[in-house]
């Protein structure tokens, strides 16, 4: 085999982790990442995929602070077999607290390849706005940010509870997607109550500019309702 042949046969793996740390530096710098709070995640062509491990400082994250998870092979959800999910490199590392969501949003949404969750003030104070399990989101131009184009959008974001046994959260949105294929259509994003974001995408970048959109559309809100508009 010539080495042109050789290089041909070279299949380099896509790694995302530099552009998951970059993203996680600039998210704790807007305050939406402090004391290791939020997660990301981004899905690989073999359906495994890189997550922060848990408990690390977002702002300083490196390479060593990730986990690969393999959920194909142990597609139930739960903590536990997601534990067994890891590959063996990265045992001595707990992948994220919150990564049965990150789960069920790439089981529920095949074409994603982005999960990413942040906590702000903002969100957290805009889920409170409501009672229901859905938040209304104003008409405003930025809505096109998250892949709305329509005129006059009627446009709710939907809100869970902020269960201590995180499956169960995972376990809401699951139920909450599948009981209604319209509501996989409105933003890709979901709002858990009193505590953050998550935003889904089809590549890291667009993930992360819906993480910017959707907290300027919380950051709106909050001043909207301080001025009594
Ligand atoms: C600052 S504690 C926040 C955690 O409980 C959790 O909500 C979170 O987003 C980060 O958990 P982690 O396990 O580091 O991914
Ligand atoms: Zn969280």
């Amino acid at each position: 085999m010539t080495q042109q042949q050789l290089l041909n046969n070279i299949t380099i793996e896509f790694d995302p982790r530099s552009q998951l740390c970059e993203a996680a530096s600039h998210f704790y710098k807007q305050g939406w990442m402090l004391g290791t709070a939020g997660n990301l995640s981004v899905k690989l062509k073999d359906g495994s995929f890189w997550i922060t491990g848990s408990g690390k400082s977002k702002g300083e994250l490196c390479l060593d602070d990730f986990v690969r998870v393999y959920p194909d092979v142990y597609p139930e959800g739960t903590e536990a077999v997601i534990n067994e999910a890891i590959a063996p490199q990265f045992k001595a590392l707990k992948p994220s607290a919150e990564t049965s969501i990150h789960q069920v949003i790439y089981e529920i949404f095949p074409e994603v390849c982005a999960c990413y969750h942040v906590h702000s003030i903002e969100a957290n104070l805009v889920s409170n706005f409501v009672e229901g399990d859905e938040l209304p989101l104003p008409a405003l131009e930025m809505l096109k940010g998250l892949g709305v184009w329509e005129e006059n959008p009627n446009c709710t974001m939907p809100l869970f509870t902020n269960h201590f046994h995180v499956p169960k959260i995972a376990a809401d949105i699951r139920s909450y997607f599948q009981s209604n294929q319209k509501k996989q259509t409105q933003v890709p994003a979901l709002l858990i109550r009193n505590h953050g974001i998550t935003v889904w995408a089809n590549s890291p970048k667009t993930a992360f500019h819906y993480i910017e959109v959707a907290e300027y559309i919380f950051r709106y809100m909050v001043a909207a309702k301080k001025a009594g508009i």
